[in-house]
């Protein structure tokens, strides 16, 4: 189930047209509030989800070396601006007694955390820690990497650039050759 007020946000919609001058009757925006309520209805729908929930499920598979989901798409919504980042999510994680989770569901947890107004840095330790809370490995890295239309179609305008962040817990925050053998396998 949804919390999104959609006459709310259709109201506020209609006041910003206004706002800028705009005449919210004529034909093309006649039905441009209830469009944006339906897309923030989808693009926020992370905030009714835990990315915790997705590790539930738990297969007793005992490997203890390396499993890597790379190049998992993500579109967000940065949390100042309203407008969208964009890029993709690397989650690389060491499982430890058996405690192996679906490939789909790390990529569940990045739609969770994605899908609600956020900050880059915010995104990666999240799913870092949901690992590690749910999964207890022997290690957790996580690196994002996104277009941020703030920065290329208004303000700095600088198209192109990308930020990268990462977040790394256990065996990747203690060994530089278990981080560099991630990092060489996001580049391939
Ligand atoms: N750390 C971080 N900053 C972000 C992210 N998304 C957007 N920002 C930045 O948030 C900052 C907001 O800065 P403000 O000075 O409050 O807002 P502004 O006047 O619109 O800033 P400019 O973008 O420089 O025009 C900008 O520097 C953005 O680049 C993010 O995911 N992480
Ligand atoms: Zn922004």
């Amino acid at each position: 189930m949804s919390n999104v007020d959609h006459e709310k946000i259709e109201k506020a919609v209609t006041m910003i047209l206004e706002a800028i001058g705009e005449d919210p009757n004529r034909e093309g925006l006649i039905d441009t509030p209830k469009r944006v309520a339906r897309m923030y209805e989808e693009v926020f729908q992370g905030l009714n989800q835990d990315p915790t929930e997705h590790f539930a499920t738990v297969f007793g598979e005992d490997h203890e070396e390396l499993v890597l989901v790379k190049d998992i798409p993500f579109y967000s919504t940065c949390e100042h601006h309203l407008v969208p980042f964009f890029g993709k999510a690397h989650i690389g994680y060491i499982p430890r007694g058996g405690k192996v989770t679906g490939l789909s569901k790390l990529a569940r947890a990045v739609e969770a955390v994605t899908r609600r107004p956020q900050l880059q840095e915010r995104i990666t330790s999240t799913i870092a820690n949901a690992i590690v809370e749910k999964l207890e490995p022997l290690g957790v890295i996580v690196v994002v990497e996104a277009e941020h239309m703030c920065m290329t179609m208004r303000g700095v305008k600088k198209p192109g650039s990308k930020t990268v962040t990462s977040a790394v817990r256990g065996a990747f925050e203690k060994s530089a050759a278990a981080r560099a053998e991630v990092l060489s396998l996001i580049k391939e």
